[in-house]
């Protein structure tokens, strides 16, 4: 069943040659159609919230470079959106919410979740109906800690400094947080997978500021019941996990959490990733800046890619979402020199 979705065989441990390759933020601002959609739209959160935009923008990079798969429009902040927390955008600044006091945290309603993904939901099937039987469709979301680091200083900082001083300050109300989070989250997961999603990633952009014992208390634990509760809903679910900055830590991470997949990050040297691919796939894991320069620096880091990972499980990505900066022609380029095409040069 799906086989012919090399992003599923992949997860199920298999080799595939050539890889499959997609990438984060492969749909967003480096894109014209993108600028031009979300134009239209409005704010950010409408183009999230409305189906037949969010299917246009997901569609627009798999239309271009034809991607292995495709990554449901929208963003993990929907989970906080959804918990009321005022999310909006803010143009060239990112994310701002109210932040979140310690004494409203048992006020929070996960009750509220379900209906407000509705349109989300509407999208993946939508999308599962348009695209192609080999194409894999990803869903996502925020892994607690990360969503939690913005709901806690109400937008991006530097290094996470309040959600760490929030933790030490309070850790009853933080644990509480972020089991409110997983089992929120998990039960999203399950209804994306539930909605058309072959598979989902889970985003933990900000593990790596975490020393050991709080990566293991607000990373590794929050994440395996996440895990343990999309799986209770559907024994099948194929996951991803992405702990960008994880460092050492990704040695014991896949075991720890249950993932199927480990996502890694540019500064994950290619013979650690080349060992956690002894226990099953590895995404990853080219720097964006790659893409950005083009030329050598972008065949010399496909390349060293490829031949470290390229006899194993290997989904093609980029350690971190492409950058607004990042030119098309660069993508097409990677695209072709993964697949072992000469076009775009
Ligand atoms: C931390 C995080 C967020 N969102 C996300 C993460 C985890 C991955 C990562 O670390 O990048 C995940 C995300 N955000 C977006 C996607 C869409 C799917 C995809 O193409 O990968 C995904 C998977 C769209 C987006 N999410 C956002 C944009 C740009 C918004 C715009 O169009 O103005 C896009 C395309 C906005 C966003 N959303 C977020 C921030 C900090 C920002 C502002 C910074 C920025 O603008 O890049 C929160």
């Amino acid at each position: 069943m799906a086989s012919n979705r090399s992003v599923l065989r992949v997860l199920a441990g298999e080799t595939v040659s050539p890889p499959p390759i997609w990438l984060m933020r492969q749909a967003g601002r480096y894109l014209p159609e993108y600028r031009a959609t979300r134009e239209k739209a409005g704010g950010f959160l409408d183009l999230c919230y409305t189906p037949e935009l969010a299917v246009e923008v997901t569609m627009q990079p798999i239309r271009r470079f034809g991607f292995d798969a495709a990554i449901l429009f929208s963003d993990i902040l929907v989970m906080a959106d959804a918990l009321d927390r005022g999310v909006h955008f803010v143009q060239g600044e990112g994310p701002r919410m109210t932040p979140l006091a310690p004494a409203e945290i048992d006020r929070l309603d996960p009750s509220r979740v379900s209906n407000h993904v509705a349109p989300v939901l509407e999208a993946i099937g939508r999308l599962r109906e348009t695209l192609d039987d080999e194409r894999t469709l990803l869903g996502f979301c925020g892994a607690p800690w990360t969503v939690a680091t913005y709901m806690i200083a109400g937008r991006g900082t530097p290094e996470q400094a309040p959600a760490r001083l929030f933790a030490y300050r309070h850790p009853e109300a933080f644990e509480t947080l972020l089991d409110l989070l997983a089992d929120a989250s998990g039960d999203y997961l399950a209804a994306q997978i539930e909605a058309g999603a072959d598979a989902v990633q889970i985003f933990d952009s900000w593990a790596g500021v975490l020393g050991e014992a709080e990566f293991e208390a607000y990373a590794v634990r929050p994440v395996k019941r996440m895990i343990d509760r999309v799986r209770a809903r559907v024994p099948d679910a194929k996951i991803i996990a992405f702990a960008k900055g994880a460092g050492v830590f990704l040695e014991t991470y896949r075991q720890k959490t249950g993932a199927d997949a480990v996502s890694l990050d540019w500064t994950v040297p290619l013979d650690m990733a080349a060992k956690l691919q002894r226990d099953g796939a590895v995404q990853g894991n080219l720097d964006p800046m790659r893409v950005v320069s083009g030329g050598r620096a972008l065949d010399e880091g496909v390349d060293a890619i490829l031949s470290a990972l390229g006899d194993g499980p290997l989904i093609f990505n980029l350690g971190h979402g492409i950058t607004p900066e990042a030119d098309p022609a660069h993508v097409a380029r990677l695209v072709a020199r993964v697949r072992g095409e000469d076009a775009g040069r």
